[in-house]
């Protein structure tokens, strides 16, 4: 059988582990691995090529996507997506893995409707914003990174006594920013599944100011857009010298954690073991198990952060 895989999407660690753990675990099984390269625009341009072991050595630790990643506008049109089949069938392959987020899923699931390509999504995106899994691939990596920047960001805050207000990715979803703040200790959490009670933030971090309080670290989403608010809070209501840093891409590079690593091997194994015919599923994780849900309940839900760490996080909304 001959099993093709692309990343799409923004790229996040954890994509290369998956596609060496993809290799090898096809290979094992005597079937043949196919590189897509570029997502769904090489697709569409026919870059597909046989995988073999040295493609993937010495890869493992690497960030990015060494078959690189695209966000594509000509894949929402009929005309690229027939291409991208007949690409497909120029090399007799029958069914896909893709690794990305919820956008690359739901043009898979039109590719499956139109030509009934099988494939399965497995969830990597650093935002963990996807339906149906408590984790997406690259997330803990892009904590970590969070986490060193923040730390980092304590040092010169309490050397100078200032505010910083850091912002975060997540596009909406607030959860890099709200457990970037719970283990980093930040004052301040704004995501936009909370809402912010700046009085009652006033009266907290005055009192502590006042008791000795050396500076204040607030942990801003992206997907809120309140970085500008919450310095001007820190700057007018509580007198403070404050600093804004955007985070940015470094969120999305460094090399995966021991943890993501693992859970690519787990989700590829899971995914090649469940490649059946008609399958237009994702590999979710859900409750320490991974299981298959179907595209269309996927992408008809909004995922919702945890209660508990909600919880956690509205201590630092007041
Ligand atoms: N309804 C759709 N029909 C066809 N292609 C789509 C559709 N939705 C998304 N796509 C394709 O999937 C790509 C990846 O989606 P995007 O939201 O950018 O990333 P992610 O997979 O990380 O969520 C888009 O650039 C587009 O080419
Ligand atoms: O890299 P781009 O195109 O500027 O996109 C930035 C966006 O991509 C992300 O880093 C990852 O998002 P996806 O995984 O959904 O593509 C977001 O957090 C951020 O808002």
């Amino acid at each position: 059988m001959r099993i093709g895989i692309f990343t799409s999407g923004g790229d996040a660690a954890g994509m290369n582990p998956a596609l060496k753990a993809f290799v090898e675990l096809t290979l094992e099984k005597g079937w043949e691995p196919f590189f897509v390269y570029n997502g769904l625009e090489g697709l569409i341009d026919g870059k597909i090529r046989k995988a073999s072991y040295q493609d993937v050595a010495g890869i493992l630790h690497k960030g990015g996507t060494i078959i690189k990643s695209s966000r594509s506008k000509r894949f929402y049109d009929y005309e690229y997506r027939k291409r991208a089949y007949d690409n497909l069938k120029k090399h007799d392959i029958e069914k896909i893995i893709v690794l990305g987020g919820d956008g690359s899923f739901r043009a898979m699931d039109v590719f499956f409707e139109e030509f009934g390509v099988s494939f399965a999504g497995i969830p990597v995106t650093i935002d963990n914003d996807i339906y149906g899994t408590d984790y997406c691939l690259g997330v803990d990596t892009a904590l970590n990174v969070i986490r060193m920047l923040l730390d980092n960001i304590r040092d010169t805050a309490s050397s100078f006594g200032r505010a910083f207000v850091v912002e975060t990715m997540g596009r909406e979803c607030g959860y890099l920013a709200l457990v970037s703040s719970i283990t980093s200790g930040a004052e301040i959490c704004v995501i936009p599944e909370l809402d912010v009670d700046f009085v009652s933030l006033k009266r907290r971090l005055s009192k502590e100011l006042a008791s000795g309080r050396g500076y204040v670290l607030a942990v801003v989403a992206e997907g809120s857009n309140k970085t500008q608010q919450v310095a001007d809070f820190l700057k007018n209501d509580l007198g403070m010298e404050t600093r804004i840093t955007t985070l940015g891409h470094v969120q999305r590079g460094g090399n995966p954690t021991v943890f993501d690593r693992l859970m690519a091997y787990k989700f590829i194994e899971f995914a090649l073991e469940n490649l059946r015919e008609n399958i237009h599923h994702m590999v979710g994780f859900k409750d320490e198990k991974f299981y298959l849900l179907p595209i269309k309940d996927v992408v008809s839900h909004k995922y919702k952060i945890n209660d508990f760490l909600l919880k956690l996080g509205r201590r630092m909304t007041r």
